[in-house]
This record gives C-alpha cells, sequence and structure tokens, in this order.
C-alpha cells in the first residue's frame, strides 16, 4: 500500500488532471476579463492618458445635468487630523496596488495650515527622512521590514499628498483616496461636484452641467472659501493659480487660458460706453490691461498704472474687512457700513460691476442687509447665487447707501451676476459662512 503511495506520488498527478486544472484556470480568467469588460462598457466615462495633465476621466456617454457619473468607495480612509502612517502599513495587497498606480508627484510639499497640527511632513519630514522611525515607532513594521518597505511607503504617502480628498460622512470628517475619483483633473470650470453618501468613505460624483461625450470630467480641488463667502472659483486667475501650487501643477483649464482675467475689469472710460478692460492673464510681469470688449479703446500706459495702483489699494481694505467678518457673531455686528463703504470705492475707482471685489462686496451686502439671521442668509447665498441677482435686492438697499456706492448697487441689480465667469458652475459652490 504505501509502496504505491510512493509510486504515485513520484510519479506526480496525471497529466489529465494538469490539462483539466489548467483548462479551468484559464477559463475563469478568461471570464473575468469579460466581465471586467462588461463593467467597464457599462460606465458612463473611461479613463485615458492626456499630453500635459496625465491621466483623465472623459465622458463616454452624454451625461444630464445631475446625473450619477459614479458612486465610490475609498481604497484607503483615516478620521481627519490621525496619521496615515498606520493605515498605509496595513494596506491589503489589492488596495496596493490599486494605490500605487495613481499619480505620484516628484516631491512632498511642506506643511500645510489645511493640515492643521498634524501635518504630514511634521511626522516624516520634508522628504520621509523619519518616516522609517515612525512606522517602527507606531507598531506598523518591525525594524527588518522598514529596511524593505521604506521606498513603498514613501511613495504611497506621495500618492497620499496629491490625491486624497476630505469630507463628512456618518463616521465624521474623513480623508480618502479613491481608485477612480482620484483620477478626476481640476477645472476652474468644472463639470462635476463630489458629495458624500453619508456612507463611510464614499463619494458620489455628480454633472452639474449637461455632458457629452469625449469631454473631460473635472472637479474644483479647493473646497473652502477664501475669504468668509467668496469661493476658489471667484478669484482672479492669478489667485487661483497660486491656491493651486499645493498640488503643484499649473492649471491649464480653458478659463485660465482666456487671455483677458474677466474678474478683474475696470469700466471703460469712454462716455456712454457698456464695455470693460480686462487685466490680461498670460503671465506678463507687469499687468496691462485688455482693450475695451465693445468700443476697443486701448488705455495709455499711465492710465492702467493709476487704475491697478487703486485696485492694489482696495485690495488692501478687503484683508481688512475679511478680518472683521471673521469675527462677526450675527447680523448685529455685521460690518454691513465697511462693506457699503468698500463697494463706493470700488465704484469710484472705475471697478466693472464684474470684477470679482464687487461680486464679493454684493454678496456681502446682500447677506449684511437681508432681515434673516446671519446663518440663514448666508446659506441662501450658498445655495442659491441667485439670491444677489433678484431683481430689487440692490435696489432697496441703494436708497439708503452712500451716493457712490447706491451706483454699484444700482447697476448689479439690473444685472444678472451670474453672467460672470465661473458661474455656471454655481452648483459647486459652498459659499458658507466662517466665522
Ligand atoms: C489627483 S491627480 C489627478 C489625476 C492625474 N492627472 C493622474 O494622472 O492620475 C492631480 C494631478 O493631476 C494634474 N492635474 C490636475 N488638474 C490639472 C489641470 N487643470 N492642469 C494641469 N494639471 C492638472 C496635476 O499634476 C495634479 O497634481
Amino acid at each position: 500500500m504505501t509502496d504505491l503511495l510512493l509510486e504515485r506520488l513520484q510519479s506526480g498527478p496525471p497529466a489529465a488532471y494538469v490539462a483539466t486544472f489548467g483548462a479551468l484556470f484559464v477559463l475563469i480568467l478568461a471570464l473575468g476579463r469579460q466581465l471586467a469588460l462588461l463593467r467597464q462598457a457599462a460606465e458612463k466615462f473611461e479613463i485615458v492618458g492626456t499630453r500635459d495633465r496625465g491621466k483623465a476621466v472623459v465622458a463616454r456617454t452624454r451625461i444630464e445635468k445631475g446625473g450619477v457619473v459614479l458612486v465610490e468607495r475609498a481604497l484607503l480612509s483615516v478620521p481627519a487630523g490621525v496619521s496615515p502612517i498606520p493605515a498605509v502599513g496595513m494596506l491589503g495587497r489589492r488596495a496596493r496596488s490599486l494605490l500605487e498606480s495613481l499619480y505620484c508627484p516628484a516631491s512632498l510639499s511642506a506643511s500645510r495650515s489645511e493640515d492643521g497640527s498634524h501635518a504630514l511632513s511634521d511626522e516624516i519630514g520634508q522628504h520621509g527622512e523619519q518616516l522609517r522611525q515612525r512606522m517602527v515607532e507606531c507598531g506598523v513594521w518591525s525594524a527588518r521590514k522598514a529596511e524593505v518597505d521604506f521606498s513603498w511607503a514613501w511613495t504611497v504617502l506621495r500618492v497620499w499628498d496629491a490625491n486624497k480628498l476630505s469630507f463628512m460622512s456618518r463616521r465624521g470628517h474623513e480623508q480618502c483616496i479613491f481608485h477612480k475619483i482620484s483620477r478626476f483633473n481640476h477645472s476652474c470650470e468644472p463639470n462635476v461636484r463630489l458629495l458624500p453618501t453619508g456612507e463611510p468613505g464614499e463619494l458620489m460624483a455628480l454633472a452639474t452641467v449637461a455632458v457629452e461625450p469625449g469631454k473631460e470630467l473635472c472637479i474644483c480641488y479647493p473646497e473652502r472659501n477664501v475669504l468668509p463667502m467668496l469661493h476658489f472659483l471667484h478669484l482672479p486667475t492669478s489667485w487661483r493659480r497660486h491656491v493651486l501650487q499645493r498640488w503643484q501643477f499649473h492649471c491649464c483649464c480653458a478659463r485660465c487660458k482666456v487671455p483677458a482675467d474677466a474678474t478683474r475689469c475696470f469700466r471703460c472710460p469712454t462716455a456712454e460706453c457698456p464695455g470693460s478692460l480686462a487685466v490680461r492673464a498670460d503671465g506678463l510681469e507687469v499687468s496691462t490691461l485688455a482693450p475695451c470688449g465693445a468700443c476697443g479703446l486701448v488705455l495709455q500706459e499711465e492710465e492702467m498704472r493709476q487704475l491697478l495702483a487703486k485696485e492694489q489699494a482696495a485690495e488692501q481694505e478687503s484683508h481688512d474687512l475679511s478680518r472683521k467678518l471673521k469675527s462677526t457673531k450675527g447680523t448685529e455686528d455685521f460690518p454691513l457700513e465697511s462693506v457699503m463703504e468698500l463697494l463706493g470705492k470700488c465704484w469710484e475707482a472705475g471697478f466693472s460691476v464684474d470684477h470679482w471685489m464687487c461680486f464679493w462686496l454684493l454678496s456681502l451686502a446682500a447677506v449684511g442687509s437681508s432681515e434673516r439671521p446671519l446663518n440663514v442668509a448666508s446659506y441662501g447665498v450658498a445655495r442659491s447665487t441667485t439670491m444677489p441677482a433678484l431683481p430689487g435686492t440692490f435696489r432697496a438697499l441703494a436708497e439708503t447707501a452712500p451716493a457712490s456706492a447706491g451706483s454699484l448697487l444700482l447697476a448689479a441689480d439690473r444685472r444678472n451676476l451670474l453672467q460672470r465667469p465661473g458661474a455656471s458652475t454655481r452648483l459647486c459652490l459652498y459659499l458658507t459662512f466662517q466665522p
């Protein structure tokens, strides 16, 4: 009996078994591949390579406004403010390889205020020099494993830096990385908005406008207001470029490529001309103004210099106002007078009603003059940026405002402020009041 067994073992499994198992294995692989292809075909988007911004998500079919592009569960998720290091060290094989395939910049940038006291670079050093030590200290790795896995973990942390998204779920404030959602590029005229589904580590991508097949699907990376009640999308091009440096790229979206910055524009001085002159945003060191869009007037260098100096002075005052707003508790101490005063200065300085500062001040004026509690009024601006555009909103305010501010309020009342750049993305706005 034992001899028979030994003989069987030495001669190995019969060839028929090997062939059957081999065939089954190949069949399972082929089925898996077919299933993956079917799933991909059912998706409304595909991930493709681009010439200038790595991979991108592109619509495969027409997606209606408000349509769900995808719902995805995160590959890696940690509560906000908590180090991702232990989670990185405990990833499974599949999550590891998916993460490794994501975009990974050459350098991890310096500690950031958004990360608060838990800036990653405070733990691991600017270039990962303390990473090994931290992995061992927090018990994720033995000293030997630290030697082997160091470069892998360093890569994953750079992936984390470039791709992480923060949002609220049932579990609280989370920071997550996704396999597909992390492929969305940024645009200053986004057509997709990410929304938490409420489930832990889960996000949903919704189209904010109808998207035609072949068009890139983009989100807006900065989520927070830059000034109280002023979202990133309403900022001038140069300021947006500065904010985007956090992701280490120079935005090449359609809005950033336009040579004149429509959010920094002045009224045309020609009598009766309704046009405006916008600051050129083509990277010239000294700012100049493009000719008037309506009558073609070109300003002399000295006139341009004067307008730009006035703009700089008003911007300086906007920082003081922003400080006041941050300490505002309610409607009682809302600095409406300061808002009106600055509006008046902007009008006298020749700003167009489309200038970013006018848009901001007009939103503030609408909130500050509303009879509703501050959080409700500012939420109104957040939910519906149509509020400042409702006929009559500013006309009533103009009656009590200083004469110069009154002109701007009346001008704004005749216009739909949503016609301004970035406004098509209004579903992406979260103009919340941040005390
Ligand atoms: C979260 S990843 C987005 C997906 C990435 N393109 C990829 O290949 O996986 C962020 C990086 O994509 C690139 N990127 C995103 N939006 C861009 C834009 N509007 N212009 C240029 N580069 C962009 C930048 O390199 C940025 O750091």
